[in-house]
């Protein structure tokens, strides 16, 4: 005897570019979308009975044309409207999950001047929001950013920690501290001068810290940088960081007769420290 205790189906990895023309000035949103929808679909899994089912070739179709609908919506308001509109559709559907990563393209100066409808692509790291729609229900919504990487090259260090007979690694106060974050973020109210506008005053407000003032630790940093987030934008209520220490490790060039003052380093991936937290209001 087993039990089917959960089930989702959908789209995933659908690719979708919205063109939006404003006279000559041409806006491009690509997003790469996961649409997934739970219900009344156990039986499909355990009597082979497809009845209620939605095809995911069905949900990618809607994913299309909430698209050409909605050529001007920033993600989150694009995927809180697929999500919603999956539930108005399909009576058996109880709630549907959107995430929607976006390429970014910025537009191109040419000339000191943007261009119209000429972008470059923007490589560090990807924007993403996420909607999940229930009957009876707000629609909840995060946003975030996967990958976005950065780094500095002092007013970093580790000191002062738990020493004990396995401890190799010697204090230091001067040290580079790089990582490519996840962070993402809840909104319990949509902020008052949009998505994008807000979304960039969160990273900058996270940057701002990284930047200006001394780490005792990425905890110490990841803490202070999700504090300032908070402050920034009070439409959200919590943000979820989850970063690597991708450690640069300093050559030993003794042998050469040369002293190594914090200035010629290994870049390393692996292995990589993993701090992670959340940080609420209150
Ligand atoms: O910022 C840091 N946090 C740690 O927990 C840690 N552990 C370690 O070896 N180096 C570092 N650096």
């Amino acid at each position: 005897m087993a039990t089917l205790t959960r089930n989702t189906h959908g789209k995933a990895r659908v690719r979708v570019m919205r063109l939006h023309h404003d006279g000559d000035r041409h806006e491009v949103r690509e997003l790469t979308v996961k649409a997934m929808v739970t219900g009344d679909f156990g039986r499909s899994f355990t009597d082979a009975d497809n009845s209620t089912s939605v095809s995911t070739d069905t949900i990618r179709n809607v994913v299309n044309v909430v698209a050409c609908e909605n050529l001007a919506l920033d993600t989150e308001p694009f995927c809180a409207a697929l999500a919603e509109r999956l539930l108005g559709l399909y009576g058996q559907v109880a709630s549907a999950a959107v995430t929607a990563h976006e390429t970014r393209w910025t537009r191109m100066g040419v000339g000191g001047a943007p261009h119209p409808h000429a972008f470059v692509l923007d490589g560090n790291g990807k924007p993403f929001a996420e909607a999940v729609a229930v009957r009876d229900g707000r629609t909840a919504l995060r946003s975030g950013v996967s990958g976005f990487t950065f780094l500095k090259s002092t007013g970093s260090g580790w000191a002062d920690f738990a020493k004990d007979p396995y401890t190799t690694i010697p204090e230091t106060r001067d040290r580079v501290c790089a990582t490519s974050m996840e962070a993402a973020w809840r909104w319990r109210s949509a902020p008052a001068g949009g998505h994008a506008a807000a979304n960039a005053a969160i990273l900058g407000a996270m940057l701002e810290v990284f930047a200006g003032t001394y780490s005792h630790s990425v905890q110490d940093s990841l803490y202070r940088m999700a504090t300032a987030a908070l402050e920034a934008v009070p439409e959200i209520e919590e943000v979820d960081l989850a970063c690597p220490n991708k450690h640069y490790l300093l050559v030993d060039l003794s042998r050469f007769g040369l002293a190594n003052g914090n200035q010629v380093f290994l870049p390393t991936d692996e292995p990589h420290g993993q701090i992670e937290c959340t940080v609420a209001r209150g």
